[in-house]
């Protein structure tokens, strides 16, 4: 093994405790759960599961098909135990007007009508206007809108689909809330939803009507009086992640929480980046999976959390994204009429409301925004309220907060922690990321999730580096705070334009060496000043690092990063990180978390970025793991890689943690010594003249001559919005580029 750095890197033989009886016993377990769950028999955490996909929908869960999905949607109530609707007066005796009606009293009464085909009436709109105080109406509806809003900890129309059913079915499964005292405060809504696929079509009244009518839905919150103090830690100290089974809050409805939802979704589904979370001695959490960001993150236990399919989401919703589900209903005015969560179906289709022409379609998903409600009875008419005029996805929507200086824009994808936005400046013309994350008073993730967003903030508030991505404050001067709107908690980032690498792989296929090379060198030096910081950012890999439009590098997601009180220290190991690209010794919980954690992760990226997959992906999740934790081998390293690549991806992957070399080191390895950047200069030379096509459109637009030599080597956004903050190299730092240019040809 040659050691560049001069570093003895004999290889010790990997700790040989073995994870397979744990392992096995978690999987028997597993297998029993899904056993059991298939057999109708397990009611695992009823509250904390959105939703159970039987044998057909798991199926069915993995399609990507768009088509297929609204197909889907429309056979809804072709289903085998799917029942007629139910109309309205017939028996309004039996309507449950409390929570303990619907869900006790009823509940037999339903279960009796669907077999002598007797059905609960649903209340009629002439009904519901006719009610004496239309505020008992309003609120009604709004505590169904909250209550749907929180079992999903989302408002974006993307999750519009988490919420309808059909999706449930897509990707549910393991569509589980986390356990969380916010699951069990919805528990109306999960639990209904948790056996609405064995029982939907049974009982859709049940749900909807549950929904609506519950009195302990939740109302809006009081956020303070839960997260009392949002001050993040003085500058003074690093914070590092807590090391609680809590580390990733807002995504609780997703995170599985029993080993049945393990093996339902990944190890049987067959998919290849399940998100696992497993039993260990801290937790784990994060994103991005190969196959979704930040859903393969560990935390706790050994489940197996469902895909989204992707680390990022598309800000665009896709077709089968745009079933509004209760959120986006009462938001947008849309309603999916087979949602029967809504009502959807039972109530309108039957009904002859007066527009049910327009709720038999699917209408347009809406952009993430909350549209202000027009009048007291927006929520109960939802149906007929949409608003005006269509907000485009990127249309801005007012400032955060008047303070704030940042307006949202459109979603850029989802994590752990909630939604990201596009924010911009008006004033400035800059844009950032916003870090959206809604809180629940009270629920106790919540809590967690503001924790560890503030200690990702003061993390990340500490720390300036060019392949880091950047904090900004949502206040002039204010650089630590998050901001607090009612009960979203804003925190505002860089904005890195070009997505992530995961992302890239998707949309591009593998990388060419020299970029490779590029970006390998770019995370080097984050990692490298990071670790001089004595940090351990604990998920690097693809989902995690973002490009710029320039080919720059950033490290991103500091949510699960650690701060090692003492140099060459271990913290104790929290089971963090996501399986593919976990250490050994974190898996095997054998030698604490130190910053090699990180250099082997990388390792990891590195195939990642040469393959499109991150290694031992051929094995499902527990199986990858026991692989990674277990076996001696390397992975698999691709031919088409240089004798460099494959040595820097060997000396990353070193099982035993002590013969890694440090990043620091690893800058000088030859496979990233003599990287080129990929970062165009910006040209101040008054020779360079653009290539023609250039030049007429910047004259068309009425720029000078001395403006459009530089126009061309900028791209329209950077040029647009990053103006002032346009890369110029200095004469020093032209030279300087141009030697290593010189010197790494050779
Ligand atoms: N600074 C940024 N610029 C552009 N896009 C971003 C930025 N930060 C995040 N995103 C987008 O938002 C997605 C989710 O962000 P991020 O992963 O940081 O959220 P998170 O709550 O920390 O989730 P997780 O821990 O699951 O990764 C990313 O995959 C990326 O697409």
């Amino acid at each position: 093994m040659r050691s560049w750095w001069g570093k003895s890197s004999s290889k010790k033989k990997s700790n040989k405790e073995s994870i397979i009886g744990t392992l096995h016993q978690k999987f028997k377990t597993t297998s029993e759960g899904k056993l059991n769950s298939r057999s109708g028999g397990s009611r695992r955490h009823s509250s904390d599961i959105v939703s159970e996909k039987g044998p057909q929908s798991r199926v069915e869960s993995r399609s990507t098909s768009p088509s297929k999905q609204v197909s889907r949607c429309q056979s809804f109530a072709d289903r085998p135990n799917a029942q007629p609707l139910p109309l309205p007066g017939l028996h309004p005796a039996a309507v449950g007007r409390t929570d303990s009606e619907i869900s006790v009293s009823t509940k037999p009464k339903l279960e009796k009508a669907s077999k002598s085909s007797l059905f609960l009436p649903l209340p009629r709109p002439a009904c519901i206007r006719s009610r004496a105080n239309p505020g008992d109406l309003d609120g009604d509806f709004v505590t169904a809108s909250v209550s749907s809003e929180s079992s999903n900890d989302s408002d974006d129309p993307a999750d519009s689909r988490q919420r309808s059913p059909l999706a449930n079915d897509y990707e549910n499964g393991t569509r589980t809330a986390a356990g969380s005292p916010s699951s069990m405060m919805f528990k109306d809504h999960s639990s209904d939803a948790t056996q609405t696929n064995s029982r939907e079509a049974k009982k859709p009244a049940n749900l909807s009507l549950s929904n609506r009518l519950s009195p302990k839905s939740p109302q809006r919150r009081n956020l303070s009086s839960h997260v009392p103090n949002l001050q993040v830690p003085c500058h003074g100290a690093f914070s590092s992640a807590p090391d609680s089974s809590l580390s990733s809050p807002s995504r609780s409805p997703l995170r599985a929480f029993c080993t049945e939802q393990a093996v339902n979704s990944a190890f049987w589904s067959g998919k290849p980046y399940a998100d696992v979370t497993l039993l260990g001695s801290g937790h784990c959490s994060s994103p991005g999976s190969g196959q979704n960001s930040g859903h393969n993150s560990m935390s706790g236990q050994l489940f197996w959390q469902q895909s989204r399919g992707s680390p990022e989401y598309s800000p665009i919703p896709s077709p089968r994204m745009t079933s509004p589900g209760p959120s986006s209903r009462i938001q947008s005015g849309a309603v999916t009429p087979i949602h029967p969560r809504a009502g959807g179906a039972a109530f309108e289709s039957q009904n002859s409301w007066p527009d049910d022409g327009k709720q038999q379609s699917h209408r347009l998903p809406l952009p993430p925004v909350t549209i202000p409600n027009p009048s007291p009875f927006a929520h109960s008419n939802s149906a007929a309220t949409s608003p005006p005029v269509p907000r485009s996805p990127g249309r801005a929507e007012n400032p955060v907060s008047p303070e704030s200086h940042w307006k949202k824009g459109k979603l850029l994808g989802r994590g752990t922690f909630g939604h990201v936005y596009v924010g911009f400046n008006s004033d400035s013309g800059e844009m950032c990321a916003m870090k959206e994350v809604t809180l629940f008073s009270d629920d106790a993730k919540s809590k967690e999730s503001a924790k560890q967003l503030m200690q990702e903030i003061a993390m990340l508030s500490r720390l300036r580096h060019p392949n880091i991505v950047q904090y900004y404050s949502s206040k002039a001067n204010v650089w630590i705070s998050p901001e607090q709107v009612g009960d979203k908690l804003y925190i505002y980032l860089e904005y890195v334009s070009g997505g992530s690498i995961y992302k890239l792989l998707q949309d591009y296929g593998q990388f060419g060496e020299s970029a490779i090379r590029n970006y390998t060198q770019q995370i080097l030096s984050g990692l490298a000043y990071l670790h001089s910081k004595h940090t351990v950012h604990r998920d690097i890999k693809g989902a995690n690092i973002l490009v710029d439009p320039n080919g720059r590098v950033k490290l991103a997601d500091f949510g699960m990063a650690k701060h090692i009180e003492i140099a060459g220290q271990s913290c104790p190991l929290s089971f963090k990180g996501s399986p593919y690209w976990m250490a050994p010794e974190v898996i095997k919980n054998s030698s604490g978390c130190n910053l090699a954690v990180d250099i082997w992760s990388l390792g990891c990226t590195v195939l990642e970025m040469a393959t499109t997959k991150p290694p031992w992906s051929q094995y499902e999740g527990v199986a990858a793991m026991f692989k990674i934790g277990n076996s001696k081998e390397l992975p698999t390293i691709p031919d088409h890689l240089s004798d460099d690549g494959k040595d820097f991806i060997r000396e990353c992957l070193q099982r035993n943690p002590v013969n890694r070399p440090t990043a620091a080191q690893l800058l000088d390895h030859p496979f990233v010594k003599c990287a080129t950047s990929l970062e165009r200069p910006f040209l101040e030379s008054e020779s360079s003249d653009p290539p023609p096509g250039v030049t007429n459109r910047v004259k068309a637009l009425g720029i000078g001559n001395g403006q459009a030599r530089n126009f061309s080597t900028l791209d329209s956004e950077r040029l647009a919005v990053h103006s002032s903050r346009a890369l110029k190299l200095t004469p020093h730092a032209r030279s300087l580029s141009l030697f290593l240019s010189h010197t790494c040809t050779h």
